[in-house]
């Protein structure tokens, strides 16, 4: 039996994660980060999420949410200090593009309206809605007709929101663009892209499955820019490691909405209910966002002072420890030198090597990726390290 998996191996067979390392068969320790696109941000097997998970299968392992259950309960409670702001209602699903169809659909139903407008470098997943509104074309082309009308417009570029018409049910935007580049928006963009629906009865999307949940500095990465979205879209570090998203909505939102307009089969299972709950407890102890928002600068600083001779190294950016180091060159090999190097990371967009790194990641562990970019990047080049 063979295994389709849609990407290229990476030729290493990992036997054990723990916090921000990965162990290979040979015993070889890598530091993580690329953290499984994004997933382990709260660490491998954080253990409060072990535990809760453990307790969890002791009790009972699955059931819909037609019937209640405590975990539910607890991690409703949880999750109400980390919420966005205003968004009181919350829908589990189990990957982060059924977050972003449910989203769509939501913005049709609520608005009446067909249309939906993306950004140039956007990334939203990989089934027929979220694959319309995702940027490259490879992903999308051999798959059309996808839905429509969709309209992309460019990211961080003011003049482009005067395209925005009352046809437009949402725009949705990632504040950090990660797939597409690690791109963070201009706040004086979003303020504008947040004015401009306003006025014209467009929803706003924020899809923050990959920023969101602590990693940008903030619990969700539209705080950054003093607006507020009408729906977000949360995924990958929420479970902490196990699959769960979420989309979350205000009230006068969550009404319009009746049974049957959406479902699933596991969305809000048992399990899932208690992961979030331990990732959300683990969030609010361990002062996750701010741990990553004082890492990231320390980690860029560090990264942009060591790349600053290197003429490939087009700039260093990102928020928090959502980090990308934009290349003249294809990164791909130099993201190989890494992994011989101890290092995991992947690939943004065209150029850009990206780090997704966990938020124990230490100072050490920080001069080690620093190391093994420098290499990387030196041998991308055809130099020797200096
Ligand atoms: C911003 C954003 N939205 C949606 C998705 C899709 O998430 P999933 O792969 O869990 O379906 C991703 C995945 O990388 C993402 O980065």
């Amino acid at each position: 039996m063979k295994l389709i998996t849609f990407y290229g191996s990476r030729g290493l067979k990992v036997v054990k994660g723990e916090n921000q390392y990965v162990w290979d068969y040979q015993g070889k320790r890598y530091l993580d980060l690329h953290a499984g696109h994004g997933v382990a941000f709260l660490g491998h097997r954080n253990p409060k999420v072990v535990d809760y998970l453990k307790r969890q299968l002791d009790t009972i392992i699955t059931l819909t949410t037609a019937f209640d259950v405590e975990i539910r309960e607890e991690m409703l409670k949880e999750i109400d200090d980390l919420k966005p702001e205003g968004m009181d209602n919350i829908f589990l699903l189990n990957s982060g593009t059924e977050a972003v169809e449910l989203s769509m659909k939501v913005a049709r139903k609520v608005t009446g309206r067909k249309k939906f407008v993306a950004f140039r470098n956007s990334f939203h997943g990989r089934t027929m809605g979220s694959l319309s509104i995702t940027w490259n074309k490879k992903y999308r082309e051999p798959f059309e007709p996808l839905i429509s009308p969709i309209e992309f417009i460019e990211f961080n570029q003011l003049d482009e929101l005067k395209k925005l018409d009352k046809e437009t049910a949402a725009v949705i935007f990632e504040p950090v663009q990660g797939e597409g580049g690690v791109i963070p928006a201009k706040p004086e963009f979003v303020k504008a892209l947040r004015e401009e629906t306003e006025n014209k009865g467009i929803l706003l999307i924020s899809d923050e499955v990959q920023a969101g949940f602590g990693r940008t500095g903030k619990v969700w990465a539209y705080q950054h820019y003093g607006i507020k979205p009408d729906i977000l879209t949360a995924g990958k570090a929420i479970g902490g490691g196990f699959p769960v998203s979420a989309v979350f909505l205000p009230d006068h939102i969550a009404n319009t909405l009746g049974e049957g307009d959406h479902g699933t089969t596991y969305g809000g299972n048992p399990m899932a209910a208690a992961a979030v709950t331990a990732s959300s407890k683990v969030l609010k102890e361990d002062r996750v966002p701010e741990q990553a928002r004082v890492k990231g600068e320390t980690f860029m600083k560090m990264l942009r002072d060591a790349l600053e001779d290197f003429r490939s190294v087009r700039e260093v950016r990102g928020l928090g420890l959502m980090i990308g180091i934009d290349l003249r060159l294809n990164p791909g090999p130099a993201i190989k030198v890494l992994q011989d190097s101890g290092v995991l990371s992947l690939k943004a967009g065209l150029s850009a090597i990206r780090f997704l790194s966990p938020y124990m990641i230490t100072n050490q562990d920080m001069e080690l990726a620093v190391d093994a970019t420098r290499k990387g990047v030196a041998e991308t080049e055809g130099k020797r390290s200096t």
